[in-house]
């Protein structure tokens, strides 16, 4: 997890499982002590505060009563799979969708309000651009629709396509018009950044450069809620990771926290023929996933898994231990929390 330094960065806030939503066999899951935010007493309201927020469509229960408040200076990823309601809590806390219930709070602000006041940007995926315009005059629009914007060529500096400037939006590709969006996002010069997303049609390099211009922002202590499904991009730059299931926050927690959640280790070895149910019977195995030849392990103790494993099947094969990644536990909270 990268150390931006940044004042008021409570780093590893409250790490905690939804108990109707915990996590059964095979995958054991212990929900970590909560961890106390030390917040100043002289602080301002959180930068945003969910707080029993509903949305149905139809029968679909799309997000289902959900509580967080993140504090200003947090870089918090949502994750969770298709459908767990990521995009529709971003479009209720952006005013662009009503609750049926609960309440969205912006700096103790409603969005409305935030997003006149510029306190609130964002970076939406399906975000129409002005296809007659220039990129400057799409962003220099945007900015004189601010009380305090970033000067147009700064925006479009930290968004990587200042090169870019008098390019008409018709002719971008999808990645340039992604770094347009993220520029549209930075004019306002919000306190608040949310992104939907950010990186999907950027290639490495881009995306590369979008984390380090998002780094340049994020040391100016803003905060930052994205959603992505790169789980190597929230463990390299979340201070926290949210993750949604069925419309509820199933786990909340620092990188870390929702790594041990699952497993510490992974083996994996070649081994014909094995035995899935003996695998997962032996001490220090959480849970097992077998591909042709190839036997993965995640473990809860991977010093008592290896010896068990050599002890009862010295035919196995080019061993590796690694440490359990974001990945495994993305696929253990999926697979183990129920859909509604
Ligand atoms: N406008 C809509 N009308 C009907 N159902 C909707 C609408 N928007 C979302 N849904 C449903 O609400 C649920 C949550 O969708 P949402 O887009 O919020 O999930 P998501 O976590 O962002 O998914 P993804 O990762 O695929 O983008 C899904 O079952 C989806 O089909």
């Amino acid at each position: 997890m990268a150390d931006r330094g940044r004042a008021g960065n409570s780093n590893s806030a409250l790490a905690t499982i939804d108990p109707d939503n915990s996590v059964p066999d095979p995958v054991e899951v212990t929900a970590p002590a909560a961890v106390t935010v030390d917040t100043p007493a002289d602080a301002g309201p959180p930068a945003l505060a969910l707080t029993g927020l509903t949305k149905r469509y139809g029968d679909v229960l799309a997000v289902a009563g959900i509580d967080l408040t993140i504090p200003a200076g947090q870089v918090v990823a949502l994750l969770g799979p298709n459908g767990a309601g990521k995009s529709t809590t971003v479009d209720m806390l952006l005013g662009l969708t009503r609750p049926d219930a609960g309440e969205v709070r912006v700096y103790g602000d409603t969005p409305r309000g935030a997003v006149v006041k510029g306190r609130i940007g964002a970076m939406l995926q399906d975000a129409h651009l002005l296809e007659d315009s220039t990129v400057f005059e799409t962003v220099h629009m945007i900015a004189s629709l601010h009380h305090r914007p970033l000067p147009v060529m700064e925006a479009l500096r930290l968004a990587g396509v200042a090169d870019l400037a008098q390019r008409r939006c018709t002719k971008l590709s999808g990645g340039q018009k992604q770094r347009v969006r993220f520029a549209i996002a930075l004019v306002s010069n919000p306190d608040l950044l949310v992104l939907d997303e950010p990186t999907a049609a950027m290639d490495v390099s881009a995306r590369r450069a979008f984390w380090d211009s998002m780094r340049e922002f994020t040391t100016k202590g803003k905060t930052v809620l994205f959603a992505t499904h790169y789980l190597a991009e929230a463990e390299e730059f979340a201070d926290r990771v949210v993750f949604m299931r069925s419309g509820r926050i199933s786990a909340d927690g620092s990188v870390a926290e929702i790594k041990a959640l699952v497993s510490n280790r992974i083996i994996k070895t070649c081994l014909p023929g094995a035995d899935p149910q003996a695998l997962a019977a032996l001490p220090g195995v959480a849970s097992v996933d077998i591909r042709a030849d190839l036997v993965e392990l995640a473990c809860s103790d991977s010093d008592a898994a290896i010896r068990a494993l050599t002890a009862r099947h010295p035919e196995a094969r080019d061993i590796e231990i690694r440490a359990a990644g974001l990945e495994e536990a993305f696929l253990a909270l999926t697979r183990s929390t129920p859909d509604q």
